[in-house]
């Protein structure tokens, strides 16, 4: 379980934001500038919030009151980004070595299989980021971050920069993590089809506010133009 009782001023803008989810997707819809990002850095243990707590499970990660914050590299939360930010002189297969060496975990070669049949990776390990697709970039970034073993996954637009073919390529991948990894996910869009497909809850962020919270139907609907 994730709770989240925080606020946050960056210059003019006040982020104030308290919710609860035991999705197993935990949708943040909202407009640009609407606080996503800034949200779930404060998750993620990047930047500190002024006031309040976070907890996973609970666990506290944050709690200013009695000046608690966990740093991020003890959080166990993993986190991709719209890029994939994979390391161009690597090849696939110590892309996906790096996030379980940088923990210190125990080489595990049954879930490293596991992980790479879920995200349809094999043929991809002996090549350099350079050499894939977008798309196949981002399953890579998928696959990192799980292999890390981290208890949330936190997904800021992670299709944000793929076109709608690839995009309708991705998200059955996302799907399987979603019903096979077990491990929760925060996932970030602007986009409320996408957050349909995948979320099992949705935060509702507006000018750094909570407007809406519960099952994916309070997403805006989505007509297709006439
Ligand atoms: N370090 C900072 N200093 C000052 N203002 C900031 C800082 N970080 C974010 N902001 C402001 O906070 C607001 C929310 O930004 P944030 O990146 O969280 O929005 P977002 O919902 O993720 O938007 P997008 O979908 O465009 O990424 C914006 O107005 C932004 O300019």
């Amino acid at each position: 379980m994730l709770r989240v009782d925080v606020s946050k001023q960056h210059g003019e803008f006040l982020l104030e934001a308290s919710f609860t989810s035991e999705g197993r997707v935990t949708g943040l819809f909202g407009a640009s500038g609407a606080g996503k990002t800034s949200l779930i850095n404060i998750i993620a243990g990047l930047v500190r919030p002024d006031r309040g707590t976070i907890a996973i499970d609970g666990e506290t990660l944050d709690d200013t009151a009695a000046r608690i914050h966990v740093p991020p590299h003890r959080r166990r939360i993993g986190y991709v980004f719209q890029d994939a930010r994979l390391f161009p002189h690597l090849d696939v297969s110590h892309n996906l070595d790096y996030g379980r060496r940088m923990n210190r975990l125990a080489d595990d070669p049954a879930q490293r299989t596991r992980v790479v049949d879920l995200l349809d990776i094999g043929s991809l390990l002996n090549r350099r980021p350079g050499q894939l697709s977008g798309g196949e970039r981002q399953r890579v970034a998928f696959g990192r971050a799980l292999l890390s073993k981290p208890r949330l996954l936190l997904l800021d637009e992670p299709l944000g920069a793929l076109d709608e073919g690839r995009k309708l390529e991705i998200l059955p991948y996302l799907v399987r993590l979603r019903d096979e990894a077990g491990i929760p996910m925060v996932y970030v869009s602007h986009d409320a089809a996408e957050l349909r497909q995948l979320a099992t809850q949705i935060v509702m962020l507006r000018g750094g506010r909570i407007t809406a919270f519960g099952g994916v139907k309070v997403l805006p609907v989505v007509r297709s133009p006439d």
